[in-house]
């Protein structure tokens, strides 16, 4: 399958030692839900997939987009949208300014105006681009770091514990977002989360990280 993203015998190692093994495909649109045990790995994972392993980490094996294989990519042109706990909007600019340091490159200055104002508007904060960040609500922070993210026309998407710091209601209600626009442009998520809830509502195949042991052979 070329289309999606898929992690080829990929093996992070820390000082050495195996840490996770990893063989996954990910279609477009769809969800793979990754769970473990705190310090199992996970955020590595993520890591390695972004280009971003710190030092004393190695990684093997391929990480293919979309038929290409992006693994010796340097970070900035994997493409990869990822969101974060507390995703952090910057507290000297406006949400509008927040929103277009997303913005991949090309385009007038008019048409990159709009294409923030169309993406705020999209997922309902028309009204809110010369406003303050430190001024709105979790859950409309959470829309204005999806909106920044996307911006960005990511390739697939990354959520590192993407919807932890929100309540239940704003959690179902923020995940139904960014599930919903993954979908529509067919990007790949990759869910790293704790909560049993975000992976029934992803409905995809659920990865149980386990601590590497080596084989008993
Ligand atoms: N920058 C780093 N330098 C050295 N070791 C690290 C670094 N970051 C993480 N580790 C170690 O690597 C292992 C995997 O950590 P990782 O953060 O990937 O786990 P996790 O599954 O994401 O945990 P959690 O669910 O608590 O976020 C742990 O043993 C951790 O202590």
């Amino acid at each position: 399958m070329s289309e999606g993203l898929r992690l080829d015998g990929v093996c992070i190692l820390k000082d050495g030692v195996p840490l996770i093994e990893v063989d996954a495909t990910v279609p477009p649109g769809d969800v793979l839900t990754v769970m473990g045990p705190s310090g199992v790995g996970k955020s590595t994972l993520l890591a390695f997939l972004t280009g971003t392993l710190p030092r004393g980490f190695a990684g093997m094996g391929r990480i293919i987009l979309n038929g290409e294989d992006v693994t010796d990519r340097p970070a900035h042109q994997r493409r990869l949208g990822i969101l974060f706990q507390d995703d952090l909007l910057f507290p000297h600019l406006s949400v509008g300014e927040n929103a277009a340091f997303g913005l991949a490159p090309g385009g007038s200055r008019a048409d990159r105006a709009a294409r923030v104002s169309e993406a705020l508007a999209d997922v309902g904060l028309s009204e809110f681009e010369a406003r303050d960040p430190a001024t709105l609500s979790g859950g409309q922070k959470a829309r204005v770091s999806l909106v920044r993210m996307l911006l960005s026309e990511p390739r697939a998407l990354l959520l590192d514990e993407a919807f932890s710091g929100l309540d239940a209601a704003l959690r179902a209600q923020i995940r139904g977002l960014v599930f919903d626009r993954a979908r529509a442009r067919a990007l790949p998520v990759l869910m790293v989360t704790h909560d049993a809830e975000d992976a029934r509502a992803a409905g995809g195949p659920v990865f149980e990280m386990e601590a590497w042991r080596p084989s008993a052979s």
